[in-house]
This record gives structure tokens, C-alpha cells and sequence, in this order.
């Protein structure tokens, strides 16, 4: 294959490809020239360029190359010891805010510096620059705001996206995640201050699924925002006005998604993040005949959701045909899940969808789905509306289906009073979670598989230590996201998700059942994302649906090597 390798240790000489004048950077399967264009930074300017920056690492061969002499004091540090020295600092911060800040400091001064802190302790800093801090992050977000991350664009761009994006300092991008802020986690609209979340899913995009960070370009569509109280907030960043709706949102909408194909090609993968779900189901159906899209809510959660299914299946017995699913939350999280579940079923015994998906039930806020219902439902939940008397309250609902697996993708906290053999609360941020650990686990009497959005700690019960698992999004995103950029894949096809999800679930050992793990562990995510590249690098190939030919022999080693790592380079 060609070259996408990025240097593994700083002696490295290039591997092929186009070098930057550091040799740092080869170019990437979609780089065949390098990006750069302007001058590098030397002297007090290139200590300012969070991308070269190194700190106190800077040798003293490249203090006098790189006119540094004199700017820093004697000393000079490991990258090692300098992460060492930002983990005592992190560590000291109790407030978890504080500690996103001080990583969002590190990523906006030496970007190297974080993504190593970030992928040497991913369990200890996902729920820093993650799900739940984030959500705290997003919500005070204009408070908290010193330099800007990402690209903003609002209706006062309208007419000028192209040339907005043009501003983007770089000319290749592969990646995207885009919100418009309206659905941020399971807080609600935070309008213009959702791009916390774009930042942060690209983050990992690049600490999971080792994406290098300049292809990455996290943006926020501000088309104003309904929260009244962001609105009266002195230091909101965003325009203070109420949503844009219909056809100024659509057009605004679409200019955008033209704009990016006109500016980045065919190739770049658009990743819609917390949209809410009146505008997210209509713009993946809209978008993906045209472009490279993916819904992570939708999609994303969908197949992380499966591969714990799966994975749990073992240890359960039977097949996924063999239960009864109850969902809480019929939105983007659960109808989505539902239908990658039933086209599962339907790949394995071979009837038609419409049959496998009854049984699936879903509860809105309204109650059950019913086909009572029909007519006033949004077209997304039409699928599940089965035939049943009507019926409000889960509780009712519960005793009603009696389901063997109860998953919450509600966003509304504390939700879940019922024992069921599998328990999986979805929602974030951590005070959104249908029930706690310790709930699932109590209730059931140490007998649930139990897995959560955002993290819980191991939980003892008698004597013996559950540890949940984190049915996240995060397992999957950043692994398919570059199996479709390895494969040049032009679109997403469902078959891709299908791979993903069984690609982490072949993951799961022996050894992580017995502490009723269904999710590998994230501290091996990066080999775990390698592997679900593979395999939906794979059946990009299979669909025809990859563009980088010949599809190489080994598509695991070839993930890993195109993987990013943030040991610093020689400047020399
Ligand atoms: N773990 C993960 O990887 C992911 C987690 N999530 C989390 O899942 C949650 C939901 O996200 P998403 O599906 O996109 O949101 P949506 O807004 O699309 O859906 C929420 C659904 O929950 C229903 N609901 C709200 N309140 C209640 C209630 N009291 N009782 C029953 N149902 C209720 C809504 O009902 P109605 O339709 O009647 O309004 C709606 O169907 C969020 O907290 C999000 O953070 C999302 C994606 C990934
Ligand atoms: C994890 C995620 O994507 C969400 O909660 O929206
Ligand atoms: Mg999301």
C-alpha cells in the first residue's frame, strides 16, 4: 500500500511518502504532497506552535538550530518526565473541571504532549477530555473559554462557508465532526457551546484511532440556541438568537455539506455529533447518496451497543432472537440501536426485518410504541409500533413485555427500578444514566451485566468486584472512522457497522467475562481500534465501496501503521 505510516520513534528516517522539512510528518494515503505551505515557525514562534512545540524537550542541538537558545531555562526534560510532570499536576486538580482544562492548556500548547498523556492513561483521562467532564465542559464552555478550538459557522456566514473553511489553516482534512449543539449529551441544547464535544470526539478520534490531529476539524453550526439561560448569559459565545428553523436551517445546512465537498473532496468523512433527532435522521437520509457521512448517535452507539450484546450472548447462552429487548428512549441511541439489533437477527435467521423487530419494544415519553400511536409518530419510531394495548410508565411497560434486556437511551437520569439479566444505561453524562452500578448490581443481587455511557467504578457485592463495562460510542467511532479512510471508502453501508461491532466483540476474553466484562478493556483501544479498522476496511473492499487500490494484504498492520503516534520527532 502506499505509505500512511506515521514515524514510530524519532530516529525514524521517512518511510516514503512526502517529508516536512522536521521529518516529521509522511505524507498520508489521501496526502500525496505535503500540506505545507507556509514557513516553519522557528525561535520564539515555533515554542508557540502547539503542533512543534516540545517544551523543555527541545535538545540543545535544536535550541541552537532553531534560534531557542536563551527562551528556555537550562533544563532539559524527557518527553517521559514531562508527562510524568503533567500527570502529578492533573492529579492534583478535585474538581474535574479543572482537570479538563488543564488537558484542553497541554492540547492548545503541545499537542505531542497530550496525545501522549492521553493515550499512556486513556481509563484515568477519558472522562477528563470526555463524557462526563465534557458535558460540564460544554455547559460552561463560554465561561471557561480562552482560545478557540475548531471552526464556527453561523448564519452570519451564510453565503461564505466555502471561504470560512478556507480560513482552516489546514488544505487536507479527512475527518469531521460536526454539531449543531442542540441535543449535547443528555443536557440538552447548549447551542454554540456544544463544540466541546466536536473537540473532544476528535481527540480521540486521533488518541483512539490514532488519526493524525491535522486532518481532523471539529466544527459547530450556530444557528442560535432555545436555552434561555445560555441566552442570558453574559459570557455566551454563541449568536443570541432563537433557533433557526426550516428552510433558512436547510439551506445554511446545505451549503454547508456542499462547501465541504467542494473544499475537501469526496473523501472526507463527516461525522454528525448531538444533533437533535427532528434534523439527525433527515440529514444522514439526505446526505448519504451525496457524501461520506456517518451519524455517531445513530450509528455509532448502535454498533458499540451490538458488540456488547454480542459479547454478553456468551456469557448469557443463546441467540440475540432469544430475547426481548426494552428500550427506554425511542430517539437517534435507541431506534438506531434497534434496527442495527434487528438487521443482526435478520442476518443470522434469515426472515424479513419487520419480522425480527418485534421483538424490540420501545418507550418514548409517552409510553410504549404502540401501533395505536401511528399516526402521530415521527417516522423513525413508525417501525416499532407493534400491535399492544397503550401503555405509560416503564415500570408498566416492564411487567407488560418482561424484557431480558432493558437498555436506557432516555438521557433522563435515575430511571430504572427493575432487575433484568442485562442492563445497559446509555445516557450522558453520569447524572443522566437510567441507574448507577451499584443499582444494577444490588438489585440483581450480583447477577446483571451491567454496562453504563460514561464510566462507573468496579463495584463489590458480596465479597466479589463487577466491573462495568462502557457501552460507548468511543469504542467504535474512532476505529471505523479510519477503516473508511484506510479503505478510501466512499459511502457507509450498514454491513461496515456490522463488521465493527463484531470486531469488538471477538475481542472480549475469557478472562474479562469473569469479571463480567463484555467490553474489552480501553486500555488496549488503540490495538482494539486497529482491528475494527480492518474489518470495516475490509468489507469496504468486499462492497466495493473502497477507492485505495489494491486493498493491502494486511489490513491490521496496515491500520496500525497509519496510526499517529505523539512521540516527539527530531528537529534536526
Ligand atoms: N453511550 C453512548 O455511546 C451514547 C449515549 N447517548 C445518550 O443517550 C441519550 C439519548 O440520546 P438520543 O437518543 O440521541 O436522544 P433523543 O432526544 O433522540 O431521544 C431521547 C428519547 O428519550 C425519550 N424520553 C425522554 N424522556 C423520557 C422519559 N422520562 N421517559 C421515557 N422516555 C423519555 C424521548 O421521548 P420523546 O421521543 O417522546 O421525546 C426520546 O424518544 C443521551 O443522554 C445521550 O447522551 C447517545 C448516543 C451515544
Ligand atoms: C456518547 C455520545 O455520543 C453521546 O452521549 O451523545
Ligand atoms: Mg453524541
Amino acid at each position: 500500500m502506499k505509505n500512511c505510516g506515521d514515524l514510530v520513534d524519532n530516529k525514524s528516517a521517512i518511510v516514503g511518502g512526502v517529508g516536512d522539512m522536521y521529518s516529521e510528518d509522511s505524507a498520508t494515503l489521501d496526502q500525496p504532497i505535503t500540506p505545507w505551505t507556509i514557513s516553519v515557525a522557528s525561535g520564539y514562534s515555533l515554542m508557540r506552535d502547539p503542533r512543534y512545540n516540545k517544551g523543555l524537550a527541545f535538545t540543545e542541538k535544536e535550541r541552537d538550530a532553531h534560534y531557542l537558545r536563551g527562551l528556555l531555562p537550562p533544563v532539559v526534560l524527557s518527553q517521559e518526565l514531562q508527562e510524568k510532570k503533567m500527570m502529578n499536576l492533573i492529579r492534583q486538580y478535585e474538581v474535574p473541571l479543572h482537570r479538563y482544562m488543564a488537558m484542553i492548556g497541554l492540547q492548545e500548547t503541545n499537542e505531542r504532549l497530550f496525545y501522549k498523556l492521553l493515550i499512556d492513561n486513556v481509563e484515568e483521562l477519558l472522562p477528563v477530555v470526555y463524557t462526563p467532564t465534557v458535558g460540564e465542559a460544554c455547559q460552561k464552555y463560554g465561561s471557561i473559554f480562552r482560545h478557540s478550538q475548531g471552526l464556527y459557522i453561523s448564519l452570519k456566514e451564510k453565503g461564505k462557508i466555502l471561504e470560512t473553511l478556507k480560513n482552516w489553516p489546514e488544505r487536507t482534512v479527512q475527518v469531521i465532526v460536526v454539531t449543531d449543539g442542540e441535543r449535547i449529551l443528555g443536557l440538552g441544547d447548549l447551542g454554540c457551546q456544544g463544540m466541546g464535544i466536536p473537540v473532544g470526539k476528535l481527540a480521540l478520534y486521533t488518541a483512539l484511532g490514532g488519526v493524525r490531529p491535522s486532518l481532523c476539524l471539529p466544527i459547530t453550526i450556530d444557528v442560535g440556541t432555545n436555552n434561555e439561560k445560555l441566552l442570558n448569559d453574559e459570557f455566551y459565545i454563541g449568536l443570541r438568537q432563537k433557533r433557526a428553523t426550516g428552510k433558512e436551517y436547510d439551506e445554511l445546512l446545505q451549503e454547508f455539506m456542499y462547501a465541504v465537498k467542494q473544499n475537501y473532496g469526496e473523501k472526507v468523512l463527516i461525522q454528525f455529533e448531538d444533533f437533535a433527532n427532528h434534523n439527525a435522521f433527515e440529514l444522514l437520509a439526505r446526505y448519504s447518496s451525496s457524501h461520506l457521512v456517518f451519524n455517531d448517535d445513530i450509528q455509532g452507539t448502535a454498533a458499540v451497543v451490538l458488540a456488547g450484546l454480542l459479547s454478553a450472548l456468551r456469557l448469557l447462552g443463546g441467540t440475540l432472537a432469544d430475547h426481548t429487548f426494552l428500550f427506554l428512549g425511542a430517539g437517534e441511541a435507541g431506534t438506531g440501536i434497534a434496527d442495527l439489533i434487528a438487521l443482526e437477527i435478520s442476518e443470522q435467521n434469515g426472515k424479513p426485518i419487520e419480522e425480527n423487530r418485534k421483538n424490540i419494544w420501545l418507550v418514548d415519553s409517552k409510553g410504549l410504541i404502540v401501533s395505536s400511536r401511528k399516526e402521530s409518530l415521527q417516522d423513525f419510531k413508525k417501525p416499532w409500533a407493534h400491535e399492544h394495548e397503550p401503555i405509560t410508565g416503564l415500570i408498566n411497560a416492564v411487567k407488560a413485555i418482561k424484557p431480558t434486556i432493558l437498555i436506557g437511551t432516555s438521557g433522563v437520569g435515575k430511571q430504572f427500578t427493575k432487575e433484568t439479566p442485562l442492563i445497559m444505561a446509555l445516557s450522558n453524562p453520569t447524572s443522566q444514566a437510567e441507574c448507577t452500578a451499584e443499582e444494577a448490581y444490588t438489585w440483581s443481587e450480583g447477577r446483571a451485566i451491567f454496562a453504563s455511557g460514561s464510566p462507573f467504578d468496579p463495584f463489590e457485592y458480596e465479597g466479589k468486584t463487577f466491573v462495568p463495562g462502557q457501552a460507548n460510542n468511543a469504542y467504535i467511532f474512532p476505529g471505523f472512522g479510519l477503516g473508511v479512510i484506510m479503505a478510501g471508502s466512499i459511502r457507509v453501508h450498514n454491513g461496515m457497522l456490522l463488521a465493527a461491532s463484531k470486531a469488538l466483540a471477538s475481542q472480549v476474553t475469557e478472562e474479562h467475562y469473569e469479571k463480567g466484562m463484555i467490553y474489552p478493556p480501553l486500555t488496549n483501544i488503540r490495538k482494539i481500534s486497529a482491528n475494527i479498522a480492518a474489518k470495516v476496511a475490509a468489507k469496504a473492499y468486499e462492497l466495493g465501496l473502497a477507492s485505495h487500490l489494491p486493498q493491502p494484504e494486511d489490513l491490521v498492520e496496515s491500520a496500525e501503521k497509519c496510526m499517529y503516534s505523539p512521540v516527539y520527532r527530531s528537529y534536526l
